[in-house]
């Protein structure tokens, strides 16, 4: 049907302005993703034009950029453009280093703060106040660098820490003991699986179309932690609570932020809490139970059970095992060396950065407002660093004559970030998982259901927000007391630490949160002892670690660190000459 021709005349002027409104986002778009200065680092190619690298990473997922760098002949870094968003990918340690270093102009925590207000969803008066002095660059005041300061100082080596690992220890050693941090809103099942429903839909969440359409559900279960988190506050739970929940929290308040708030955010910090610790301890507890002939397991066994004194209690009958976390440091290098090797071998997250302006690095032009990602598995699984056996599962890589399987500079175990951004939760992380892990071996006995031995479930649907790659499915496992272990007393404690991990990893999750009750079942081994087929993996749940218990490399310009004592320096693992990864 043909218009008239006054509904012609009606019509022409906004359609004109519609099609110089598309031409000009396309040319934006165009000009954001194919302008390229020759000094820029190398574009990698695409097969499919303008698409084809969104089309490799829902294709490959955290294996695209491994992929791209193979393509790109080891380039040290090169350009991705994407729609709308040019990304610079950094393959080679001495780059990440020197990224590293300008932390002001390459910097994380604009990133970070938009991200939170995506994900927690918190009101612009909020989101404005996270925006001031976001990157520290004028002094130590600010919500955002006071919340990271807070933080790092409830979390770095000292009395607080261990605190809060005694409680952590606490929950796994004895699922009945008494709360120390009362009032912990994970305590509630629901709450617990809220938390991760609201982690299945973060991506849909931080898209954000729509998102009370397209993730509703995940929005919902946000909103019922958080309201369990105001819940939480209101019953003056924080005040009993751990150094890190009270420093947080009291930040917060300073700023004058609404309580509501101050909950939302609570959730954005169980993720980095909850979030990597889960599926690590899994990978762990897995990996070392389904690695060879078994001989890994009997010898990191045999490294407990050397840190283990047998007693007997003063009923004269009872046999008491005396188990010292803060023991493990010194005496199982094994242990600690098969951790480590775990982080290298399951981590998948990438460091992003900002560029804030025309920058320099090394020889090329890093262009304003483009993106930066360091990805942790294209060096993990860069031969020339690790060996030739970098695709294995190597657990002696670490230990100190293993020299050969490793690289001799220190950026390049990326499981816990770097530089400024360190991972500030990477003691108390570590300490969770050996915790876990070695109080479930001295336990228990664990082997895969069925006659077909161990099968490790795939990781190709992780959360691109995870570090450590997430199992896709459950792993069915029967679990049993140890023999010789019946009724058995269990004593596990931590001393006053005065060593600490000098390196970047730790522990809990869903899967822990199975291994994590298993333990837990029963102090004393015997009728209540847990023996029978549980499932380890994807489900649900939350771990010893809960967010209101909150119970480590940094180079001096630790984010936060108000002074250089504040952090141990920059180390890992593997640079120990006396071959122990503590120092
Ligand atoms: C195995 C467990 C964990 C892994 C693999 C892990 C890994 C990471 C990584 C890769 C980063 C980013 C570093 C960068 O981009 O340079 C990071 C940052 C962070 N992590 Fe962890 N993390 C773990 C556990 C924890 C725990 C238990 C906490 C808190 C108790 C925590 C708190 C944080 C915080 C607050 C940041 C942001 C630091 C900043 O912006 O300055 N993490 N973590």
């Amino acid at each position: 049907m043909a218009l008239s021709s006054t509904a012609a005349a009606d019509y022409a002027l906004p359609i004109v302005v519609l099609i110089i409104g598309a031409a000009s986002l396309v040319y934006l778009f165009a000009r954001n993703m194919f302008a390229h200065n020759g000094r820029e680092p190398p574009v990698a190619p695409q097969a499919i034009p303008v698409i084809g690298h969104i089309v490799g990473m829902e294709r490959t997922s955290f294996n695209y950029y491994v992929e791209l760098s193979r393509q790109m002949r080891g380039a040290p870094i090169f350009t991705v453009p994407l729609p709308g968003q040019k990304m610079y990918v950094v393959t080679s340690p001495e780059l990440v280093q020197a990224v590293q270093k300008q932390h002001r102009v390459l910097a994380f925590p604009p990133i970070e703060a938009k991200f939170a207000a995506k994900i927690c969803g918190t009101r612009p008066e909020t989101q404005a106040l996270m925006q001031i002095n976001v990157n520290g660059d004028h002094g130590d005041h600010g919500l955002t660098t006071q919340s990271y300061m807070a933080m790092r100082a409830a979390l770095k080596p000292g009395d607080q820490l261990d605190d809060m690992n005694r409680v952590m220890i606490s929950e796994i050693a004895n699922h009945h003991a008494v709360r120390l941090w009362p009032l912990n809103p994970y305590d509630d099942p629901a709450v617990a699986d809220a938390f991760w429903e609201f982690e299945k839909g973060l991506m849909t969440i931080l898209v954000g179309i729509l998102p009370f359409i397209t993730c509703r559900k995940s929005v919902a279960a946000r909103n019922k932690v958080a309201k369990a988190f105001e819940a939480y506050y209101l019953a003056g739970g924080v005040e009993k609570g751990s150094a890190l929940a009270r420093n947080r929290y009291q930040v917060s308040v300073d700023h004058g932020l609404p309580l509501e708030d101050i909950a939302r955010f609570e959730v954005g910090g169980s993720m980095a809490i909850l979030l990597n610790t889960t599926p690590a301890a899994l990978w762990t507890l897995l990996l070392l139970h389904s690695h060879g002939d078994g001989s890994l397991l009997n010898d990191i066994r045999a490294e407990i059970d050397a840190c283990t004194e047998t007693s007997t209690a003063a009923d004269g009958q009872t046999t008491v095992k005396t188990l010292d976390i803060a023991s493990l440091k010194d005496s199982c290098p094994l242990l600690l060396s098969a951790y480590q090797e775990v982080l290298r071998y399951r981590a998948m997250g990438t460091s992003v950065r900002e560029v804030m302006e025309d920058t320099h690095l090394g020889p090329w032009l890093l262009k304003k407002g483009a993106m930066l990602q360091m990805p942790s598995r294209v060096m993990h699984q860069d031969s020339s660093l690790w060996g030739a056996n970098v695709d294995e599962f190597y657990p002696r890589r670490f230990l100190a004559n293993e020299k050969q399987h490793r690289p001799r500079g220190d950026v390049c175990f990326r499981a816990f970030g770097g530089g400024k951004t360190l991972c500030p939760g990477r003691h108390f992380a570590t300490n969770e998982i050996l915790a876990l892990v070695a109080v479930f071996i001295a336990r228990f006995d664990m082997k895969p259901v069925g006659d077909n031995g161990w099968k490790l479930p795939t990781t190709t649907n992780t959360n691109v927000a995870s570090v450590i790659m997430e199992p896709d499915y459950d792993v069915q496992v029967d679990v049993r007391t140890r023999p010789g272990m019946e009724g058995v007393r269990w004593d596990i404690g931590l001393r006053k630490s005065d060593k600490i991990f000098a390196m970047i990893h730790a522990a809990s999750s869903p899967e822990a949160k199975a291994a994590t009750a298993l333990v837990m079942m029963s102090q004393t081994e015997g009728a209540a002892a847990p023996a029978g087929t549980v499932a380890l993996g994807a489900s649900n749940g939350t771990s010893g670690s809960s967010p209101a218990n909150k119970n480590a490399t940094g180079v001096e310009e630790e984010r936060g660190a108000s002074t250089v004592e504040d952090v141990e320096p920059f180390r890992n693992v593997w640079l120990w000459e006396d071959g122990n990864m503590w120092t």
